[in-house]
């Protein structure tokens, strides 16, 4: 091959968004199409027929992720109108073999996926012996999302063998360089392109980008100011959607609406309005951070007002969640201070010094332990594990990325319900 090919993988439910959306992409220099595994389960070996004769001059890739039986698979994507067919590198060498008899057979080629198998380099030398076409360097959307990085398994495989090599795992407009300049030939693209509210936009910038090959220098940034940057820009129903509807906080409502706070828990343990824990809590917290008070129920007494609240500003902490209830309502107003709490009452407490500061709390119905993310805008408050905040972050990304695709068709007209497809996916008992 000489010249590099970006593949656009179709991973999507729906045939006719998948057509739309191909058409989008090929408009913005998308040279292979992808019928994803998704497409493939959801519509069978129909997306395949129809994406042919919809791009006959397009190169098919039937995504089938074959683990047995190759010879079936390949003869029902081949005859379907596939050009490639995507086998699982981690099959036994017999599914591989016959995959191999059965594209010769039908005039078609195959693809081996690396994902999950735990031998790369030597494997993929021995996918290129028992005769595969290309060999697909792929970490799964499941793993980009726990941090693993799909150029560091391009890096590991690309000297082992000859024939053309793929990358393919989260592979953006800021990463297809460095697939280039390591030597990968095909550049598999999905989430990238779309989700994208322009997706012959995001395409044509990707190509360009894939003309431009610079060695891949890592990430950027941090882990820890990749989720906080992400978490910036995402909702908390985002996030809540990422978590499987786990982690909202209850009854915690803004005291200034439009305001937003999103750092590591402070966590902080109160009783009765007592209000030196909650402030010693300003001095030890870095700025960037959340204080969560528990206040025990307590809500005919405040643990926090307009003092603390300038306080916290002086030190930049984040914002102040209270289980328990806020005073001084009118001047935090006036100083748009990002806060929200259970109740609010003029009583303030005594600073008596019982409780503490950075052990495990409940709060809003959530357990919250020091240096848990906090998410917390107008629709209310969602703790995430720390243990999982990266993943997190990077799972309400692809929700809201998801979503500015699907506002995009809602502005050209469509309901939510036809978008969804809601009809057709109405779970049956
Ligand atoms: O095969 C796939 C998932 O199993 C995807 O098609 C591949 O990972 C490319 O998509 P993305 O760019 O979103 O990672």
């Amino acid at each position: 091959m000489n010249r590099s090919v970006l593949q656009v993988a179709l991973d999507l439910v729906e045939l006719d968004r998948a057509i739309t959306i191909a058409g989008e992409a090929v408009l913005g220099g998308a040279d292979w199409l992808e019928v994803g595994t998704p497409l493939i389960k959801s519509e069978g070996m129909r997306a395949v027929s129809a994406l042919k004769s919809a791009f006959p001059d397009r190169q098919i890739i039937a995504d089938m992720k074959t683990a047995d039986t190759g010879a079936i698979e390949v003869e029902m994507a081949a005859k379907s109108g596939a050009d490639i067919v995507c086998v699982l590198g981690a099959s036994d060498n017999s599914v591989i073999a016959e995959s191999v008899r059965a594209a010769r057979k039908y005039g078609v080629k195959i693809m081996a996926d690396l994902i999950s198998v735990p031998n790369p380099s030597g494997r993929a030398g021995e996918l290129e012996q028992l005769g595969v076409d290309y060999i697909c360097a792929h970490t799964g959307i499941d793993q980009q999302m726990t941090g693993t990085d799909s150029l560091d398994l391009l890096m590991k495989v690309i000297r082992e063998v000859s024939i053309p090599v793929a990358a393919a795992g989260g592979i953006s407009e800021k990463t297809a360089p460095g697939a280039i300049a390591a030597g990968a030939s095909i550049v598999i693209v999905g989430g990238s392109i779309i989700r994208s509210s322009d997706v012959t936009g995001s395409t044509r910038r990707i190509k360009e980008a894939m003309n431009q090959p610079v060695p891949y220098a890592g990430p950027d940034i941090s882990q820890e100011d990749e989720i906080r940057e992400i978490l910036r820009y995402v909702s908390s129903s985002n996030v809540s959607d990422a978590m499987h509807r786990k982690g909202a906080m209850s009854g915690m409502i803004p005291l200034c609406p439009g305001t937003k706070a999103v750092g590591k828990a402070v966590t902080v343990q109160t009783f009765a309005g007592d209000w030196a824990k909650p402030v010693e809590a300003i001095d030890i917290a870095l700025p960037g951070d959340v204080i969560v008070i528990n206040n025990d129920k307590g809500t005919h007494v405040a643990p926090w007002g307009e003092l603390a609240t300038i306080s916290c500003l002086n030190r930049g902490i984040s914002g102040v969640i209270i289980d328990g209830a806020v005073r001084d309502v009118d001047d935090i107003k006036k100083m748009q201070y990002p806060l929200w709490s259970t109740a609010m009452v003029p009583n303030a407490g005594e600073p008596k010094g019982f409780g503490e500061i950075g052990s495990e709390i409940q709060c809003g119905g959530q357990t919250v332990n020091p240096g848990d993310w906090i998410i917390a805008d107008e629709s209310g408050v969602v703790v995430i594990p720390k243990t999982r905040a990266y993943e997190i972050a990077r799972r309400a990304k692809e929700v809201y990325n998801t979503e500015l695709r699907i506002r995009q068709e809602l502005k050209q007209g469509k309901t939510l319900s036809q978008v969804m497809n809601l009809l057709r996916w109405e779970k049956h008992s």
